[in-house]
């Protein structure tokens, strides 16, 4: 008898497990379905989350326990290095318990593109009409508390899928793109990383590095790993800014015009490197500060242009001497130093120095069909020795004319022409100056003493090559109408 019943508990309980297993399986083929209609990837595994405001949100275990790393975030100020550390996520933003101003949160979510912003609000919260602005421009989506953890879960799950589905579209979003930023130093590694965090944060970017070092490939490498890679970069020379920021810029997209729109207008959605930001006027440091505060320009006739753009600005001299020389208003560097990139010269990248210069001679050996393949021992202690005034941008122009000196398979020393370190005592700082008139006294001669075309033949800015000759005492006096009728 004890074991008939046994038996048929046996059945029961097998039959009991079946139907819940069918039951199971076909909710969770429903489930699948459902989740596959609304484009969520079921492989994707819970992701990072960084939650502002609030307090003992109910929903957090439950996504802590679905394996979300989840972070809590009350200081605006640590959120900006947080968010530049974790990179693209889903950010919830907890306005329930009035925590921040909606300006500031504002401005921390503008700023941060790469993330994906959830809100969280009170009922009566959306009676504002600054937070419903807040959603709607910021938010992909908003919860009013108490907030059911599920439909959160299910929701920051589809975030998720976009965000995978945004590392297609921008493979190189936060990450370090093919923008040849050559060399294996530690400097340039830790400067490459750098470009990597900072890239996928839509902050704006001081480069400070001395002439030619690479402070505009840079730039570029984090326009290319921006969230504002397929937008224009425009690049602008500081010194030809008009009062309507119309400028010689050098944008692909519009160079063929007739005519150079306001840079603020050309550079929509995308980036605008300002160069040598020390050669803007203070007028101009001013309206760059006034459009950097609201996004809007107003021209000289009165028009007014409103531009979204992320700015990166540089300059070869040390930020704290344009500052104390007034070429840079301090409101201003407050303003754009949200993070500094510091590109280091040529002469502190040791084994670097090697490397670029092989690079470059199969570079030029290619394009130029000459048979050089190597430097000598001579010729490569040289490159090492040299200190480099003109940092890459003079490597470059030096074994362009050796490869195209060059007979044989051999760069010898001859081929280069830079001084060389016979006497020791000399200090490192003459050769720089001696090497750097004579690189200016050339070019003159060679355009007959015209500035604008010495300064592109050096590749430097009429402003830089001004300074530069003012240094050297080489700017030509000033002409004399009644000498010359
Ligand atoms: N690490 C690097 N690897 C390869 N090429 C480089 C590197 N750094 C700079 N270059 C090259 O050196 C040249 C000068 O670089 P770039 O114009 O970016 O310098 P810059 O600092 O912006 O100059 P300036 O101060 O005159 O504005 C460019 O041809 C650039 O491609």
């Amino acid at each position: 008898m004890a074991y008939i019943i046994n038996r048929y508990n046996c059945m029961l309980l097998s039959l009991v497990l079946t139907i819940l297993a069918v039951i199971s399986h076909g909710y969770c083929l429903l489930s699948k379905g459902l989740m596959m209609k609304r484009g969520v990837n079921m492989g994707v595994m819970p992701g990072a989350l960084v939650v502002f405001g609030g307090n003992s949100q109910s929903w957090l275990p439950s996504l802590e326990q679905a394996g979300w790393v989840c972070h809590r975030c009350y200081d605006l100020r640590a959120a900006e290095s947080l968010l530049l550390d974790i990179g693209p996520c889903i950010g919830v933003v907890d306005l329930s318990k009035d925590d921040f101003s909606i300006n500031g949160i504002a401005t921390l979510v503008n700023r941060n593109k790469q993330v994906r912003w959830l809100a969280v609000v009170r009922e009566e919260q959306l009676t504002s009409d600054a937070i419903c602005q807040f959603i709607a421009s910021f938010c992909i989506d908003y919860f009013t508390s108490p907030t059911p953890a599920a439909q959160l879960q299910e929701t920051i799950g589809h975030q998720l899928g976009m965000l995978q589905l945004e590392r297609k579209v921008w493979p190189d979003l936060g990450r370090f793109g093919q923008q040849g930023l050559q060399g294996t130093t530690e400097v340039m590694k830790r400067l490459r990383h750098q470009v990597q965090r900072i890239a996928a944060n839509d902050v704006s970017v001081f480069i400070e590095g001395e002439m030619g070092t690479g402070k505009e490939l840079v730039a570029r490498a984090v326009h290319q790993a921006s969230t504002r890679a397929n937008n224009a970069f425009v690049r602008v020379s500081c010194e030809t800014v008009t009062a309507d920021w119309f400028s010689d810029s050098n944008d692909e997209q519009h160079c063929d015009m007739n005519f150079s729109p306001c840079c603020f207008a050309l550079a929509d959605k995308g980036i605008l490197y300002l160069d040598e930001i020390s050669a803007l006027s203070d007028q101009r440091q001013q309206e760059l500060l006034q459009f950097i505060q609201d996004d809007t320009f107003t021209t000289a006739a009165g028009e007014k242009v409103t531009s979204d753009i992320r700015v990166i600005v540089s300059t070869s001299y040390p930020v704290e001497q344009l500052v104390a020389e007034g070429k840079l208003r301090q409101d201003l560097l407050y303003r754009l130093n949200v993070v500094t990139l510091v590109v280091p010269a040529l002469r502190e990248r040791g084994c670097d120095i090697s490397l670029l210069a092989e690079f470059l001679l199969l570079k030029f050996a290619r394009q130029y069909n000459s048979v050089a393949k190597h430097f000598s021992d001579e010729a490569q202690k040289m490159l090492i020795t040299y200190p480099w005034p003109g940092n890459v941008r003079e490597l470059i122009s030096q074994v362009k004319r050796a490869v195209l000196l060059a007979e044989d398979k051999s760069i010898e020393a001859d081929h280069l022409d830079i001084p060389r370190l016979n006497d020791d005592k000399q200090s490192l700082k003459t050769i720089r100056e001696e090497s750097e008139r004579g690189a200016l006294l050339t070019v003159l001669e060679n355009n007959k003493g015209q500035i604008s075309a010495a300064a592109r033949e050096l590749g430097v800015s009429r402003a830089t090559m001004y300074r530069l000759l003012n240094k050297h005492d080489l700017v030509p006096a000033p002409r004399n109408f009644r000498d010359n009728p």
